[in-house]
């Protein structure tokens, strides 16, 4: 499980360990992990032309000690400070110690750079870049250096992944002590390339559980429902599907594509699309319904390609068990409704549907996305899979850890592939997993399968995608 933690968090559990260490401890960790992974980027250190943007706190502080590693080594280190006289005085006496300078011509060397270390701002950083950093960061990002970022990309929110205005676009970044949201939750992620996490000893200063996770192989092989010697499908739990319509006919089939790959012992369609389902796929149930009349199942999932029939997802709601509530079933939905029932609730709406369930912009939920999905949970008392690039799960109750998944791709990005995840996390949903934890495995083996199924470079279909899901399952369960 990768875990992360607030800024206010980080700077408490600093406070705690420093005042057990010599001053200066932690910022030479900092420095020398960060040096560390700059040199593994660089191949070869001694000769290579280093940059640093400088701002005014300690951010520009381990750029600025991580410089005077590097430049011991044999780089040629200058450093660029945006708010000279308020620049790390130590760490700038260690970079002139080692031989660094300040550049004369901050966009002279950045044209000419190998590798530039952005220490303009770290977990102090408030707002996008201001208007003095912008041009250097377009400079920096117009050569041909490997971008790193210290901590964080500059301009970016560490707590919200919110970005307000211009922020620097870096190669990688290398985090201190503990990931931030942000660099998990899109926007913010973007810009953070590939993330390396420098342990500096903060671990038992900080709180468990974070306030948001991301899931890894381990987690999600753990959480796999496992069928027992006396399983027969209906112990491993039979999901429903509503979905689809004379009109949508596709939508049932791909939610019951993915239903069918999701450790449900069985699949009950239930709806106007029986045809086009049982053609592809004979093993499915099928009933005209209404779902009540339809037979037990453990989970419902309805809404995708539904079209407009509040009676059933009324009446899907109404069930004991847990229900999935997708698509079209998200536009009747009654916060009070959902908040009275009795057994899970898991809402999966993309941004679009989370911003008409909250009654704000897209451009809002797409903005501040974790903001958003919490207060989802909240208002409806039910966990929330939003869904993205970086998708999102947040449970009803605020104290628990908001799932983050890391395996999201663009290929996903595609038709069909939010019925293929609801009828895998419908499933998950049947065979006894949790809302949160359904979610959070249906988003991460859904992002794998997209990612294998379009492992050659081309784009993918949602048929594609669910057949990859059970490749996606095996790998996750014997990874290597
Ligand atoms: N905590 C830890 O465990 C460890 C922390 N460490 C490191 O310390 C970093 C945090 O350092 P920090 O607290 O000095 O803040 P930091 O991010 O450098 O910003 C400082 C100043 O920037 C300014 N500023 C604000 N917004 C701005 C903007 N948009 N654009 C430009 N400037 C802006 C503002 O000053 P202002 O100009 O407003 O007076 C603000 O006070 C952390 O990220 C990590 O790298 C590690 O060394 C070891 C362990
Ligand atoms: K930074």
């Amino acid at each position: 499980m990768r875990s992360a933690h607030h800024a206010e968090t980080v700077r408490h559990a600093e406070a705690e360990l420093m005042a057990r260490l010599p001053e200066g401890t932690l910022m030479r960790r900092a420095a020398a992990g960060l040096a560390a992974v700059c040199a593994d980027l660089l191949g070869r250190v001694y000769g290579a032309r280093v940059v640093l943007l400088v701002g005014s706190g300690d951010n520009g502080g381990d750029a600025l000690y991580a410089g005077a590693l590097l430049a011991r080594r044999g780089a040629g280190v200058s450093a660029v400070p945006l708010a000279p006289g308020r620049t790390h005085a130590g760490g700038l006496a260690a970079l002139t110690g080692a031989g660094g300078r300040v550049a004369d011509d901050p966009f002279a060397v950045l044209a000419t750079a190998d590798l530039v270390l952005d220490g303009i701002t770290g977990i102090g950083g408030r707002g996008g870049l201001r208007p003095d950093a912008v041009p250097l960061a377009r400079a920096a990002r117009g050569s041909d250096a490997v971008i790193v970022a210290v901590d964080l990309p500059s301009g970016t929110e560490a707590d919200s992944g919110e970005v307000r205005g211009e922020a620097l676009r870096a190669d990688a970044t290398v985090t201190f002590g503990t990931y931030k949201p942000g660099l998990l939750i899109d926007p913010a992620h973007t810009y953070a390339g590939t993330v390396r996490l420098v342990d500096i000893g903060l671990g038992p200063y900080l709180p468990d559980p974070p306030p948001l996770e991301a899931l890894q192989h381990q987690d999600v092989a753990r959480l796999l429902p496992e069928p027992s010697g006396e399983s027969d499908k209906y112990r491993r739990g039979v999901v429903g599907i509503v979905a689809g319509s004379a009109r949508y006919p596709g939508a049932a089939v791909l939610a019951v594509a993915g239903a069918l790959r999701g450790g449900a012992g069985a699949v009950r369609y239930v709806g106007h699309a029986a045809d086009a389902v049982i053609a592809r796929f004979p093993e499915a149930l099928v009933h005209s319904g209404p779902p009540a009349r339809a037979g037990q199942v453990q989970a419902w999932v309805v809404g995708p390609g539904l079209g407009d029939d509040p009676d059933v997802v009324r009446e899907v709601l109404e069930s004991r068990v847990p229900v999935l509530v997708d698509a079209d079933g998200l536009r009747p939905l009654d916060p009070a409704t959902v908040r009275d029932r009795g057994a899970a609730t898991l809402l999966t709406p993309h941004a679009g549907e989370a911003a008409a369930l909250l009654g704000v912009s897209r451009g809002r939920v797409e903005a501040a996305r974790l903001a958003s999905v919490r207060e989802l949970a909240a208002r409806f008392g039910a966990t929330v899979l939003l869904k993205g690039s970086t998708t999102l799960v947040a449970s009803p109750d605020g104290s628990v850890p908001v799932r983050v998944n890391p395996m999201g791709t663009p290929w996903l990005a595609t038709a069909g592939s939010g019925d293929v995840l609801s009828g895998l996390a419908g499933s998950l949903l049947a065979a006894g997993l949790g809302a949160a934890d359904a979610g959070a495995v249906a988003a991460y083996l859904h992002g794998l399968a997209g990612r294998d199924a379009a492992g050659r470079g081309v784009p993918v279909t949602s048929f594609e995608v669910a057949d990859a899901v059970g490749g996606a399952w095996g790998r996750v369960r014997s990874p290597g």
